[in-house]
């Protein structure tokens, strides 16, 4: 059963007399453990269409369900706690709580789970192990590369066990070689735990990464394309 449900989605943004249709009927079916890649030119609808994956912003017609939870029937609280249960984030800037500490910065996103101490400090030392932190847990994100924050970042969006990760350009702030090995970080934690990634990229290596790549020109699908991994 598909974890991301996506049918006849469209979104349009009203700026003053102006309409921009920014999707214009996206169907997409993910399956839990895909690892796949939205491409397509500035401004085709990429982060729109995470943007309403993620639950953070609605569709204005078509049908959304997500891990078989209809979305817009959610009021927003019942929205919020699904989102904050279900979904991890990692963003092109990091989003790191500068005064915190990585372990901090992790052990933050697990705070409104209620989860007995030991339990936090267990699962937030394995995540910052399995990112390759291990050993800098003391440090503050202005003490880290931006490949290592982006670490932190990966560490905190999988720590509460989310569903389903999704990047919006997640390797946009690094240099070719970090990016590469932060594609590399994010696949190997989707064959170790099975989390299913969604990210947006419009770089070619990243692209090739991906066993799925989905291009999107103009608001719509272009290209669904599977390749062997
Ligand atoms: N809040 C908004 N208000 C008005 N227009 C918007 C808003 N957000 C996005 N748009 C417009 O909707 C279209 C799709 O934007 P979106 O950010 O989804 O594209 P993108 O593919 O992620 O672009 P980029 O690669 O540049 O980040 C663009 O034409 C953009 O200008």
């Amino acid at each position: 059963m598909a974890i991301v449900e996506l049918s006849g989605v469209k979104k349009d943004y009203h700026t003053g007399e102006t309409v921009v249709h920014a999707l214009r009927g996206v169907d997409i079916q993910v399956e839990p453990g895909e690892f796949l890649a939205i491409a397509g030119p500035s401004g085709s609808g990429k982060t729109t269409l995470l943007n309403i994956i993620g639950t953070l912003d609605s569709a204005d017609e078509g049908t959304v369900i997500i891990d078989h939870t209809d979305i817009p029937s959610l009021d927003p609280k019942e929205r919020a706690r699904f989102r904050r249960g279900k979904i991890g984030f990692v963003f092109q800037t990091f989003n790191l709580i500068p005064v915190l500490t990585a372990y901090e910065n992790v052990a933050f996103a697990l705070d409104l789970l209620d989860l007995p101490e030991r339990e936090v400090r267990e699962r937030t030392m394995q995540i910052l192990k399995d990112v390759g932190l291990e050993g800098m847990e003391d440090r503050r994100p202005a003490q880290l590369s931006g490949g290592q924050q982006q670490r932190v970042a990966i560490a905190r969006a999988l720590v509460k066990n989310p569903i389903l990760v999704l990047a919006d350009e997640p390797t946009a702030n690094l240099d070719s070689e970090t990016g590469k090995a932060i594609v590399h970080l994010m696949q190997e934690l989707n064959e170790k735990y099975g989390t299913t990634f969604i990210f947006s990229t419009h770089d070619k290596m990243v692209m090739d990464h991906a066993r799925r790549l989905v291009l999107l020109h103009d608001g719509l699908i272009q290209e669904d394309i599977r390749r062997e991994s």
